[in-house]
């Protein structure tokens, strides 16, 4: 197995808590797994901890109790390094996770620099491939954030993820800043990335539209616990759990990206 969450418990200490060490616990007990070549939604709503769950995943904090396996080796407890190359991760705010001061070629070195030693030319060869795989040419080298648009950052931003050949990528709210047609542009680059890099993702979202477009399986998260599995997509429409339900039917009667994904889907 890819990735295993098994029972993994957050809570943080609350800012003004009158009585001292008072926390608030995030997540409870939650437990999942990822199977190689997959794409697992985790969708619920705001605050539930979806993207505690992603942060502590990439390993950047560290779960209260319970264990998280990648590759089968528990990540608070081996050489981190190892398993960190497994992992990358794109966030919703491309804005402010490419820094403005950097050039492109600058952002997307930046893992390589921590993973590999090449030689500059290597580099750039590497940054141009990369560049390629997302659907950018080698002119945008040198230019910085501000002079792209937000899909084309956004696809900056998954070619430094994918710089170091991970296993998966945690895509938190990785298409929620974008424009409709331009985040059905980025689904299908990142679902082409999968086939071509043999890649497997964590897709966290609040969005099920897109969940139906891009994931094998999902889960419902509600207040730090899963409520409710789906391991066939075909089957999204049987849940049964109260808030799964009502996820689903706000998607279906508010959402008309379906009708646009499928017009961009055949064009
Ligand atoms: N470092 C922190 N210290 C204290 N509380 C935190 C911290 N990080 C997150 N929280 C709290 O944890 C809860 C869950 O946050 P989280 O960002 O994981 O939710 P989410 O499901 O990803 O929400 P959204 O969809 O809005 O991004 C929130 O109430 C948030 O305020």
């Amino acid at each position: 197995m890819l990735l295993e969450v098994k029972n993994v418990y957050k809570s943080y200490k609350k800012p003004f808590g009158i009585i001292k060490k008072e926390s608030v616990e995030i997540l409870k007990g939650v437990s999942l797994s990822l199977k190689e070549g997959e794409c697992l939604g985790i969708i619920g709503e705001s605050g539930s901890g979806k993207s505690t769950l992603g942060r502590l995943i990439i390993g950047v904090e560290k779960g209260d109790c319970g264990s998280i396996l990648i590759d089968g080796i528990d990540i608070s407890k081996k050489n981190r390094k190892v398993e960190k190359e497994k992992v990358s991760v794109v966030f919703q705010d491309y804005g402010s996770s490419a820094n403005p001061r950097l050039k492109i070629i600058d952002i997307i070195s930046e893992p390589i620099k921590v993973f590999e030693k090449l030689s500059k030319k290597e580099t750039i060869n590497r940054i141009i491939d990369l560049l390629e795989k997302v659907g950018l040419s080698k002119e945008y080298l040198y230019r910085y954030p501000h002079q792209l648009s937000g899909g084309q950052l956004q696809r900056v931003c998954i070619a430094r993820a994918i710089a170091t050949n991970p296993k998966f990528i945690i895509l938190d709210e990785a298409i929620s800043s974008l424009d409709v047609s331009i985040q059905v542009q980025v689904l299908d680059l990142l679902i082409q990335l999968k086939k071509e890099l043999d890649i497997s993702y964590v897709f966290i979202t609040h969005d099920l539209t897109a969940v139906t477009y891009i994931c094998d399986r999902v889960v419902f998260f509600k207040e730090g616990n899963i409520v409710e599995e789906v391991n066939c997509m075909n089957k999204l429409k049987n849940v049964k759990s109260q808030y799964a339900k009502a996820l689903l039917h706000a998607a279906m009667t508010m959402d008309s990206r379906e009708e646009i994904y499928e017009v961009q889907r055949i064009s």
